[in-house]
């Protein structure tokens, strides 16, 4: 039988833990706020954007909205991250991605104060992350080890095969996996016979941002799969990098697209803005 891993239930389950936690501290009189930072109007960013502050609604969360135009330059970008790294009624900042060609996002990242960084993106961040030191955590990937987690997926000893290598997802993944006890072996568009080595894969993530791409000639029979993708099909319907229906069936677990890895992320941003309250 194939479980079926439910992101929606178990970011439910986080949300409500969080909600609880941030109306105990309100009693204490401390507040949480978020400011998300948007630059240009492109759809899909504004689902995210607009998920995220019905989640900081929820919980309990201020959020503070900026919505710049697309022409928004690099200093206009920079001279807002550093108002808001310093106010002190903001415990979080998060400027969605992409940003428009003209901002560099890496100088941008790197202006966040590295103790706002609710997106666990800046390199002192990660750094901490890499030695295994507490700090804040990309959301998408420390959402799949609560996923795995609380569906009650073992990773110690586990051949865990990660396709892509970005410092969002792929990195930070694999050395969450490797704090797991995992086995980890990353895989990316140069790496050779990919349907083999994914084949030897107990646990498959992949996050390789090509809709169906993954068939079920990648798949050890009863694997475990997590689909990081993204994106619209043909019909306008979301799929992930994954067939899933093909896919599924050769799984001992598979989260679907949507309602599997995307609601996590937005949980674990909340996460990451009650740690930021607490500190
Ligand atoms: N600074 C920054 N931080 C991010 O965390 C960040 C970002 N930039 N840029 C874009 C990506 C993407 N991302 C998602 C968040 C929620 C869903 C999500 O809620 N997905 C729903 C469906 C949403 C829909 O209906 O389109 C689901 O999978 O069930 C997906 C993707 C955060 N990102």
């Amino acid at each position: 039988m194939t479980q079926i891993i439910d992101g929606k239930k178990i970011s439910q389950e986080i949300k409500d833990e969080l909600r609880e936690q941030v109306a105990e501290q309100k009693k204490l009189g401390k507040e949480a706020a978020l400011a998300v930072i948007q630059v240009g109007t492109d759809p899909a960013s504004s689902v995210y954007v607009n998920n995220k502050k019905k989640a900081c609604a929820y919980i309990g969360i201020g959020s503070l909205s900026y919505e710049l135009p697309e022409e928004t330059t690099e200093e206009e970008l920079l001279a807002l991250v550093e108002k808001l790294n310093g106010d002190a009624s903001v415990n979080g900042i998060l400027v969605q991605l992409p940003l428009p060609a003209q901002i560099d996002a890496d100088k941008v990242i790197r202006a966040i104060a590295p103790e706002k960084d609710v997106d666990g993106f800046h390199p002192e961040n990660v750094g901490k992350l890499v030695i295994g030191e507490p700090g804040f955590v990309s959301c998408t990937p420390a959402g799949i080890i609560q996923l795995l987690k609380r569906s009650g997926i073992k990773m110690e000893g586990k051949h865990c095969v990660i396709i892509g290598r970005s410092n969002i997802v792929g990195k930070p993944m694999a050395l969450l996996m490797l704090r797991e006890n995992a086995t980890v072996t990353i895989a990316h568009s140069k790496t050779q016979n990919l349907p083999e080595l994914c084949k030897t894969a107990d646990i498959l993530i992949v996050a390789i941002g090509k809709p169906q791409f993954i068939t079920a000639d990648y798949i050890k029979e009863g694997a475990v799969v997590i689909d990081v993708g993204i994106h619209r099909d043909e019909n306008n319907k979301l799929c992930g990098d994954v067939r899933y229906d093909e896919v599924a069936p050769h799984t001992s677990a598979i989260t679907p697209v949507p309602g599997g890895v995307g609601p996590m992320t937005i949980a674990m941003l909340m996460h990451n803005c009650v740690e930021s309250m607490l500190q």
